[in-house]
């Protein structure tokens, strides 16, 4: 059962966000029947009708004798059921016209604001403990003891990894930042990696060890924290940059990958800081000094590609590279790990992704239609160029395909930093380079917000999302 409320805006607010929001602003006490709090915010007149005695005896038991009928007459599918909450008194006349447009009776609450946010909480707190089961089960590290691969993880056979032993090695380049004193020859060793591989190891990138190690072992905190610590963050929009959530699509996809994830939005930082989890206490500090330096690292390494490409000082600087997420992947131990994958195969669909990718391997890199498995080296980052950087270069660089499988004895977890565009830019080859090399377009321009759109169904369900914006020989 979910519960959906109105906020003085009408917009559609989701049980959690809700709660965080009314945690905010009015601090809620342990609830006991006498509490001076509750005497202290009557309900107005009328409403004694519509929610007897809420805030003067048990408010719990209140919320659910008025919410449980009114949750089963709600058609599962349906999100416009809700509990009319007042979250201001000028969401009176939006929450019951709303209301009423849905279709749903009853409980418009007309409580006083402190009343209705009071009021409000204890419904939900009712409603969150459903909340977090449900969404919380999703998550493979929820589950305990897992004997078996669940159906639902299990691929098709030719989508499997199997039991086919795929040699590790150091098959990537390696690149070594601080060691190439000649910039010149450093653009042509990354331009080649990315021309061949899509892929290459960074060492000498300067971002300290134990920074490197740190934010490693809290991201894994993170993951053990008991779910009720992690439920607020936990989303299945696939458009919500800040989210804890499983797989890729869980609700719309076929079959699931062996992976929970946490994303969050890193740029600018002190503005986006606050929505992070606080816990464990050093999470933000920690992800917050690591998140300014792959950036840095980030915007440097695109700076040398956009030298190789002969493109025009600061090309990439601006919209096109605004966005600065961080994905924490983690991949618990699976009972069969020929079964199912951490992540299917894929390409990333930004410009350029830093992985911090710890001791434990998993990464499989596609060359020549071979897998191979990558060995972590020490401290370095992998870097790979992802579906945007292959477009702008006109099919110049490469996206590097890329897939995740799991292993039976620990858990992995993984730090992504993705640069991605801003949602509103415009996606194309580069029109200096295609002039400078006398060349044709070779992908037709796209919005990168449906470029993401398209890229989260395709990668779900195994389609390679540039194949919609290629052009032909004849189109071009
Ligand atoms: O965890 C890994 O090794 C790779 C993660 C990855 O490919 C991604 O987050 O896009
Ligand atoms: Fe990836």
């Amino acid at each position: 059962m979910m519960i959906w409320l109105w906020d003085v805006n009408r917009k559609i607010l989701r049980c959690r966000d809700v709660l965080d929001t009314i945690e905010r602003r009015v601090s809620v006490p342990a609830l006991a029947p006498s509490s001076p709090l509750l005497k202290a915010c009557p309900v107005k007149g009328d409403c004694q009708k519509d929610v007897p005695e809420a805030c003067n005896i048990s408010a719990v038991n209140t919320a659910r004798a008025i919410l449980s009928p009114m949750a089963e007459s709600i058609p599962a599918a349906e999100i416009n059921a809700a509990a009319g909450i007042l979250l201001s008194p000028s969401a009176t006349g939006a929450v019951s016209s709303s209301i009423a447009a849905a279709g749903n009776h009853s409980a418009v609450s007309l409580l006083s604001p402190h009343a209705g946010a009071l009021f409000c909480y204890y419904i939900l707190k009712l409603f969150r403990a459903e909340d977090t089961v449900i969404h919380m089960d999703k998550l493979i590290s929820s589950k305990q003891n897992i004997q078996h691969v669940p159906e639902s993880y299990i691929l098709p056979p030719e989508r499997r990894p199997g039991k086919v032993v795929i040699p590790s090695s150091k098959c990537i380049p390696v690149i070594d930042l601080h060691g190439n004193t000649n910039r010149q020859e450093l653009v042509q060793r990354i331009m080649k990696a990315c021309q061949e591989f899509g892929f290459f190891e960074l060492t000498g990138h300067g971002v300290p060890e134990d920074l490197m190690h740190d934010v490693l072992k809290v991201a894994n905190e993170f993951f053990q924290l008991p779910s009720e610590d992690k439920v607020n963050f936990y989303s299945d929009n696939t458009w919500k940059k800040c989210r804890l959530h499983s797989s890729i699509d869980y609700d719309q996809e076929k079959v699931h990958f062996w992976r929970d994830n946490l994303r969050l939005p890193c740029h600018p930082l002190e503005d986006l800081v606050e929505e992070w989890p606080n816990n464990p206490a050093r999470f933000r500090e920690v992800i917050g000094n690591y998140a300014i330096r792959v950036r840095e690292l980030s915007l440097l390494l695109l700076d040398l590609i956009r030298e190789g490409l002969g493109l025009a000082s600061g090309y990439f600087e601006g919209d096109l590279s605004e966005t600065h997420l961080m994905n924490f992947n983690y991949y618990p131990p699976c009972p069969d790990p020929s079964l199912t994958l951490g992540l299917p195969k894929h390409s990333d669909p930004n410009l350029i992704t830093i992985l911090n990718q710890g001791a434990i391997s998993g990464l499989q890199v596609l060359k020549d239609e071979q897998w191979l498995a990558l060995v972590p080296t020490p401290n370095a980052f992998v870097v790979n160029i992802g579906h945007t950087l292959q477009v702008i270069s006109n099919g110049m660089l490469r996206s590097g395909d890329h897939r995740v499988v799991t292993n039976a004895y620990a858990a992995r977890a993984t730090i992504a930093s993705f640069i991605h565009p801003s949602i509103d830019c415009q996606i194309q080859p580069a029109n200096e380079l295609i002039i400078k090399r006398c060349s044709i377009p070779l992908y037709k321009p796209f919005p990168y917000i449906e470029f993401m759109r398209n890229y989260i169904k395709d990668t779900r369900d195994g389609d390679p999302v540039l194949k919609r914006y290629e052009l032909s020989q004849a189109q071009a």
